[in-house]
């Protein structure tokens, strides 16, 4: 998950980039930074078909590879959904997603996405 230079942005691209930043925010421990490895967490490969993490969605925005903000949501809820079914639901990372996914969810409420209209036409 190298990060690329920063090429030409869409007006979708740059919304996108704001929600990530807002969303990692909500990651201090950053947990969710980078791919989790085999090595941190046995047998996540087998168990986690699509994995996820906030570097892959940066990379996925800088090659604009998310039509709508609705494509980068699916990223990010697979993201949280995997935690919560590789996780017991009392550790750590299991309660940080859940929360993590409320705070996303409620980021891209229609009442909330003010930002989302202005910076795209
Ligand atoms: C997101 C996730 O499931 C996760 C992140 C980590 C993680 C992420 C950064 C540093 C250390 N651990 C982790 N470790 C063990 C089991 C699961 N995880």
């Amino acid at each position: 998950c190298v990060l690329r230079q920063r090429q030409e942005r869409t007006p979708l691209q740059r919304a996108l980039e704001h929600l990530l930043k807002k969303l990692e925010m909500r990651d201090p421990q950053q947990f969710f930074a980078w791919p989790v490895t085999d090595n941190i967490a046995p047998g996540y490969s087998a168990i986690i078909t699509h994995p996820m993490d906030f570097c892959t969605m940066r990379q996925k925005v800088d090659d604009n590879q998310y039509k709508d903000l609705q494509d980068f949501m699916s990223d990010f809820k697979l993201m949280c959904t995997n935690a919560m079914q590789y996780n017991q639901s009392d550790t750590i990372y299991y309660k940080a997603s859940k929360k993590l996914l409320h705070a996303g969810m409620k980021l891209v409420q229609p009442d909330k996405i003010g930002w989302l209209i202005t910076l795209t036409p």
